[in-house]
């Protein structure tokens, strides 16, 4: 066949044999939540981490530790960007994370403070 009468698919175009229209949407959709579960299970084994870390710090710099901030963010930025992924929303992702991660360290410092020490008791 001359490259004249070649059928090609244009860009974004549904596969032959593929579900169409709201069936695919709720195949990827199914996807999806797949993804969510598996991103959460390792979202909450990193917070079980950071939860032993916050044990051996005992300040508020340390906790807040800016430098390694910007490290974090700056690999997560280097992995989107290998995997394909748009580095924004990388980035704004772990961003969003770290700064509740950091209001939960403080709060355990706090909740450890207000106990009372070993001889108090
Ligand atoms: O590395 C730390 O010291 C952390 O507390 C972990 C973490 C993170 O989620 O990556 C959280 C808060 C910031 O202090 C820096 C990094």
């Amino acid at each position: 066949m001359s490259d004249q009468h070649r059928v090609v698919a244009p860009a974004g175009s549904v596969p032959a044999g593929a579900a169409t229209g709201s069936a695919r949407i709720a195949e990827l959709r199914a996807r999806i939540d797949g993804l969510d579960q598996r991103i959460v299970e390792l979202l909450a084994e990193r917070t079980r981490v950071v939860r032993e870390l916050t044990g051996h710090k005992t300040d508020e710099a340390a906790v807040r530790s800016p430098d390694r901030v910007r490290q974090v963010l700056d690999r997560v930025h280097d992995l989107a960007e290998r995997h394909g992924m748009p580095p924004r929303v990388a980035v704004a992702t772990y961003g969003a994370l770290i700064e509740e991660l950091t209001r939960m360290q403080l709060d355990m410092m706090d909740a450890r403070r207000a106990e009372p020490a070993a001889g108090e008791r």
